[in-house]
Order: C-alpha cells, then structure tokens, then sequence
C-alpha cells in the first residue's frame, strides 16, 4: 500500500530530528542568549540554526515548495551579529559538516516564501520563551495544501508523557491518522484524545505566558464546560500533543485583553491542529470556525485557538 504523501512526510521527519538535536546540544552547551527582534519577541542561535536545517532539506528534497518559516536571516547578515552568525554555523556543522555561514543565512532565508496553494509553514522553535526558561517548547513542520494541512510534524524535545522517556515526536498525515514516538527514533504509537467518560484527563492546557492569553477567562470558560481542575500550563505546540495523546481535553488560547488586535501566526498552529484532527479532535476559532491558513502568514480570519476532544468543543464554544 502507498501511504500518501510518504516522500514529505519522511523528509519532514528527518529534518524535525536534525533540528531538535541542535536545539538539545544549544540548550546542554551553552545559556542561550536572547536575541531581541523588531517586536520585541526573543531569537536564539538555536532557532536560526534550526530554521537553516530544516529549510536546506526542504529546499534540496521539494525546491519548487515555498517554506512560510518564523525567522529571518536578515539581522545575523550585520557586522555586529558576525559572531553570532559564527555559533550558528558551528551547530549547523555538526549535522551538516561543510555548511559556512553564507550557505546559513541563504538556507534560513529560503524560510521566507509565500504562502501559496502548496507551502510548508516552520516554527524552528516554537515556544523561545520556554526554550530560553528550560521549559518546553517544540519544532513544528507542516504542509499545507489548498488551504488543508496535509503532513504535520512536531518535535518536543522536553516533553514526556511517560516515565523514563523525555523527547517526543507527534507525526500526522491527512485521513492517516496521528502517531506518537520518541522523538531519538523509535516505534510509532497511534494516539487518540480522551474519551468523555476519563474524567481524570478532562483537564485542560494553556500557556505559561500570561500575555499570550487571556487566563482569567479560559480558566472560567473551562468550568463552565465542566473541567474542574486546574489548568496544566505549558510553552509552545506541545499543548496540542496533550490534547492528541489524551492527556488533556481542551487547549483554551483566548485573546490576550492587552493584544486585543493579535492574530496567530499559521506556524504556531498548523502542525498541532492535523495532529488533534487526526488523533479524533477539534479545532475551531472562539467563534467555532476553522483556521484559514490560505490567506498569509496571519491567520487574518480568525481570533483566538480552541482545541478539544471533540465532546467537549460545543460545550465550550456555547461558555464563550
Ligand atoms: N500577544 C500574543 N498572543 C498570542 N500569541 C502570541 C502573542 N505574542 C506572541 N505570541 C506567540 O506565542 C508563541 C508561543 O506560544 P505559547 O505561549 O503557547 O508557548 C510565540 O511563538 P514563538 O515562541 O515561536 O515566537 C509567538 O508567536
Ligand atoms: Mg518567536
Ligand atoms: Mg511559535
Ligand atoms: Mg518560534
């Protein structure tokens, strides 16, 4: 049998690995610095050198395939980021030993496409803060295609469900189902959300980042749709792994009241969202419509993330 999209999905695969490693060797190596951006938000080393890593194997594997990536080599091209464009290079050469800094940046900046009606969309790191705190945060790959996401990947490289296992990888593939494995290599489980009736997995997720929501609220519109513990809070896509793997029903992402005008940026969600559609659940807006991801890097259309088990989405919807 022909699994669809095998090529995209085996590449994507490889590079999310490539990219958590030298995500892991930043992190044991050295404290990485925050490299602060025009909006104030934090860069690493670790995330340009993801981004080059995961952007040269899509551009050698699918060079026709634009790569809509979260980051931009832009400023590590200036005299005063020489050496920190030198750091990059050097974890780039660990998986890539020839690699030099000219082919770091063009290889990052390959992550500057368009979104059009076959792209992928890369988060090198999702969840910096995380990253930065010795938290979670996660590497997240997806294709899309015609406005539908077809293969996700998503790397979490602290993230562990289980005891004596720390590093997991969700990988999922339209009307193929969504599988859990360690992320270093290992057998595939298929995962499913949580049913109704396991009543001690009805908690729900949110971010650690009080800004990056509205926690008040969601902590209100979860009791209101029956969750009575309290919220699990975590960095980055690894949310939607809880929610996939039914470990929590709901992940609530409510409009910060102080970024009332924020809009969600497509790589902050669209390898979770086929993760959770094909492990069983729902994702929607706070309206209850589907993320556009056919209209740029924005998702323009929409405001706020629910994501649940499916039983649970009208409940919760209906609270909002
Ligand atoms: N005001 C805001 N509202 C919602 N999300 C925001 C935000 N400001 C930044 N973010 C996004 O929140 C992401 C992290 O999500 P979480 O809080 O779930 O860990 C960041 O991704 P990066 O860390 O990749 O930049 C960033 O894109
Ligand atoms: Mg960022
Ligand atoms: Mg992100
Ligand atoms: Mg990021």
């Amino acid at each position: 049998m022909i699994m669809p999209y095998e090529s995209e999905r085996n590449i994507a695969i490889q590079a999310v690995q490539a990219a958590a490693h030298l995500c892991e060797q930043v992190r044991r190596e050295i404290v990485p610095e925050a490299i602060e951006k025009k909006d104030k938000s934090p860069v690493t080393v670790a995330d340009f050198g993801a981004q080059a890593l995961i952007c040269r194997a899509l551009s050698t594997a699918f060079p026709q395939d634009p790569v809509v990536g979260e980051e931009d080599a832009a400023d590590l091209r200036t005299p005063e980021m020489t050496e920190r464009l030198a750091q990059v290079t050097q974890y780039v050469q660990a998986i890539v030993p020839d690699a030099t800094p000219d082919q770091v940046t063009g290889w990052i900046d390959h992550g500057n496409g368009q979104v059009g009606s076959r792209y992928w969309t890369l988060d090198p790191i999702d969840g910096t803060k995380g990253f930065l705190r010795g938290d979670q945060y996660a590497i997240a790959l997806a294709l899309i295609e015609n406005g539908e996401i077809k293969v996700g990947v998503l790397g979490c490289p602290a993230l562990s469900f289980t005891e004596g296992q720390t590093g997991l990888m969700g990988v999922a593939v339209r009307g193929a189902g969504a599988t859990l494995s360690p992320l270093a290599g290992g057998a595939p489980q298929s995962i499913k959300v949580v049913s109704a009736d396991q009543s001690d997995h009805l908690r729900f997720v949110e971010s650690v980042e009080s800004g990056h929501g509205d926690q008040s609220r969601q902590a209100a519109v979860a009791k209101a749709a029956g969750i009575t513990q309290d919220s699990l809070r975590m960095d980055s896509q690894a949310k939607y792994m809880a929610v996939a793997a039914g470990e929590a029903a709901l992940y609530l992402r409510l409009p910060s009241p102080k970024t009332p005008d924020y809009r969600e940026k497509i790589w902050d969600h669209a390898a979770g969202v086929i993760l959770v559609e094909e492990a069983g659940g729902r994702v929607t807006d706070i309206t209850g419509q589907a993320l556009d991801f056919s209209l740029g890097a924005k998702l323009v259309n929409n405001q706020g993330v629910v994501v649940s088990n499916g039983s649970i989405h009208d409940p919760v919807l209906a609270a909002l």
